[in-house]
């Protein structure tokens, strides 16, 4: 009998794709199908992303500078998140330089708080929050005339509460908080903390002050000298410690009136300098140099002196040494001037003054021995020389890169302990990423707790891990139906072909 006369096999021939069950299937299989990308591209569609803003005023010893920094809204207890989108630099001098006319210190904000506030969207900028952060020439300044840094403070404090921004608030930061800040700022932005990595130093050299701070094991000989931080889940056991008058404006006020108190007290006599090229000569007011509270002084030195060049680097160094005191120390280990030191622990990130003078003279590689002998060629090489090599450069740093140079690798070896072997240890740095290297990041992250002291819980996938898994779940159990229906078929049809 041929197949076509068997009711059976005419049956098994017949287009499965005309059965109604088959066809339906198929239908709820499409639409299925279609449903999951369409769901797919809609929920991952392009979303514009939101972002949060912040503003913080730096108001250091030598100028302020204005940051603006923006994280994603919906991120922001993730660390690494936080990034620097602009800074201006505010023209003049620092706040505490308008001891005489605090009326001014505010208004000399005006046009970098403009320029901030145009970096962030008007509907954000009502909640978008400012702090002023005031260091050492305001710490200064309160020590030698409180009402005056009072005034001052008030004078900015006006200015920024009538911006459209939400000030939070202008503030004279201790020593401590802007080792503290720094720290926290550069181990931010090297995910050390959300790593649970180790943790980088923080080495800061400012006008009027500087600060060391790093993590260290040793139990606290000087508790003011610790602070304890949890953050993200981990404990953190910092050594910070801040000098008030060692940043290099005061260092150099400090050498200075160290080496006039040499010369006769008669008014233009000439002061030689080995920290100066030979061919520098410049009048300068005794005021410029004792007009501070960290300089000692009989009186109100007045008049002039001739400070005149002399170019020796191992002379200047012998000087700059003599800015320190290195025989006292009561505690078990100190820097100097008898305060506590810990002994030095992993690498360190240091920045603005440390970075600029450091790059200025290439000595941000190399080892300690080479910064010393390009330092030594550096400081003896004529001043005309150096204007001609360097037009663009101000002429006041210009002039005080041999000082400089000189005083930060005294201040490192001898004041900080570090040696030739740990010399590498140093990384001179001027940003992480995108933003600078400094306190203000740190405070902000601090002022708006947006590090956790615990890390968040976390699912076990990432959303993206999640998604692949389930899509990939959703495309195999169709696919088994449809095999466990076909090979059901198979079974079928062969045990009725046995049947026949
Ligand atoms: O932290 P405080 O002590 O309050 O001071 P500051 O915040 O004003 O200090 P900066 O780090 O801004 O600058 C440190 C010093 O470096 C100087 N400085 C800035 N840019 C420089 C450059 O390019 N070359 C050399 N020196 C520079 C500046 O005048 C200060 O004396
Ligand atoms: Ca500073």
């Amino acid at each position: 009998m041929s197949p076509r006369q068997h009711p059976l096999l005419e049956m098994k021939t017949k287009n499965p794709w005309h059965r109604p069950l088959i066809i339906c299937v198929a239908i709820v299989f499409a639409v299925a199908v279609i449903g999951m990308v369409t769901t797919g591209v809609i929920q991952n569609r392009h979303i514009r992303q939101k972002y949060k803003y912040g503003i913080v005023l730096d108001a250091g010893s030598s100028h302020t500078s204005v940051y603006v920094y923006q994280w994603p809204a919906e991120k922001e207890n993730n660390t690494g998140m936080v990034q620097q989108t602009h800074v201006c630099n505010v023209k003049g001098k620092g706040i505490s330089s308008y001891a005489g006319s605090p009326d001014a210190a505010g208004s000399a904000l005006g046009e970098c708080m403009e320029e901030a506030r145009s970096k962030v969207p008007t509907e954000r900028q009502k909640e978008t929050p400012v702090y002023l952060g005031a260091t050492a020439g305001m710490r200064l300044l309160r020590m030698e005339n409180q009402s005056a840094s009072d005034q001052v403070l008030a004078s900015v404090e006006n200015f920024l509460k009538v911006t459209p921004l939400s000030y939070q608030g202008a503030c004279i930061i201790t020593g401590q908080e802007e080792g503290a800040y720094g720290w926290i700022t550069v181990n931010y932005l090297g995910d050390n903390f959300r790593k649970a990595q180790r943790t980088m130093g923080a080495l800061d050299l400012g006008g009027a002050s500087t600060q060391i701070t790093f993590v260290s094991g040793v139990e606290a000989q000087s508790p003011q000298d610790f602070i304890h931080f949890r953050l993200y889940g981990n404990e953190y056991h910092v050594y910070t410690h801040s000098f008030l008058c060692y940043g290099k404006d005061q260092a150099l006020r400090l050498a200075l009136s160290h080496r006039l108190r040499a010369l006769p007290e008669t008014t233009n006599s000439t002061l030689l300098d080995h920290c100066f090229h030979t061919g520098y000569r410049k009048q300068k007011d005794l005021s410029d140099v004792y007009d501070s509270p960290c300089v000692s002084k009989q009186g109100t030195p007045t008049g002039t002196f001739i400070h005149q060049g002399a170019g020796n680097w191992s002379l200047c160094h012998q000087h700059v040494q003599g800015l320190f005191n290195f025989s006292q120390c009561a505690k078990r280990s100190c820097s100097f001037n008898g305060v506590f030191q810990p002994p030095l622990q992993g690498t360190f990130g240091a920045f603005s003054a440390f970075f600029f003078v450091m790059n200025f003279l290439n000595l941000t590689s190399g080892s300690l021995d080479d910064a010393k002998q390009r330092l030594t060629s550096y400081c003896s090489t004529p001043w005309e020389k150096i204007q001609k090599d360097h037009p663009k450069v101000k002429e006041k740093y210009l002039s005080e890169y041999c000082f400089s140079g000189t005083y930060i690798l005294t201040l490192l070896e001898d004041g900080y302990n570090f040696t030739s072997d740990t010399w590498k240890e140093i990384k001179f740095i001027k940003k992480i990423g995108d933003s600078d290297a400094g306190w203000t990041l740190g405070y902000m992250l601090n002022m708006t707790n947006m590090i956790p002291a615990e890390a968040p819980d976390r699912p076990p996938l990432p959303h993206s891990g999640y998604v692949a898994v389930m899509v990939l779940l959703a495309l195999l159990l169709p696919g088994l139906l449809f095999l466990g229906y076909r090979l059901f078929r198979r079974s079928g049809s062969a045990s009725r072909k046995q049947i026949v």
